[in-house]
């Protein structure tokens, strides 16, 4: 069934890690290594649809691509684009009509698909990381029609074992 035929069903939700001045990824990289950012990622995206671009799902360690108990959805211009344990999709609008309906859908990045997907959200979940990193990827900008729904932890930071700090910031509109 079809979102369509089947409604505007699960909402989408919009899910990043950026640096306190929105950088991203550098080079196709994430310049950090964070394991409770990781395991965030896998407890929020765990039994839902992920929806990514291709520099994303190439960027993936082999290791978790496709992202094990997730359907992984792979956008990309390029036809005839092969993507092993995911469905390939030429469009946003595509990715969206052949998600099931029936499970979170999230968008994973990278920057292109952010930009154009976080106008169909209704649910941002940011990491904040205390770092200033160069980086050529960005996150997108959020919108005071956004309204913060929480933090975690409530007051101030976690620390990362490398000495990073960092926290979780939902958004909701
Ligand atoms: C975690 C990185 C991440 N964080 C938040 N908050 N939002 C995201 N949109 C996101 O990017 C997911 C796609 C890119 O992901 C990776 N890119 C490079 C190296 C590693 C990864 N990870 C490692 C953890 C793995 C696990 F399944 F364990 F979560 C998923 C792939």
């Amino acid at each position: 069934m079809t979102r369509a035929a089947a409604g505007a069903a699960a909402p989408i939700a919009v899910i990043w890690a950026q640096t306190t001045t929105g950088v991203i990824g550098g080079d196709g990289d994430i310049p950090w290594h964070i394991p409770g950012e990781q395991r965030r990622f896998k407890q929020l995206t765990m039994g839902g649809t992920v929806i990514m671009g291709r520099k994303t799902w190439e960027s993936l360690p082999e290791r978790v691509r496709p992202l094990p108990g997730r359907d992984n959805i792979v956008v990309t211009h390029s036809r005839g684009f092969e993507a092993q344990g995911a469905r390939v999709v030429h469009s946003v609008d595509e990715a969206l009509a052949t998600a099931d309906p029936a499970k979170q859908a999230w968008c994973i990045g990278g920057a292109q698909l952010y930009a154009q997907m976080i106008e169909r959200a209704d649910r941002l979940e940011v990491t904040e990381i205390d770092l200033d990193a160069p980086g050529d990827a960005f996150a997108p900008p959020v919108g005071e029609q956004w309204r913060q729904a929480s933090a975690e932890p409530e007051s101030g930071w976690s620390m990362s074992p490398e000495g990073l700090r960092y926290r979780f910031v939902s958004y909701l509109r």
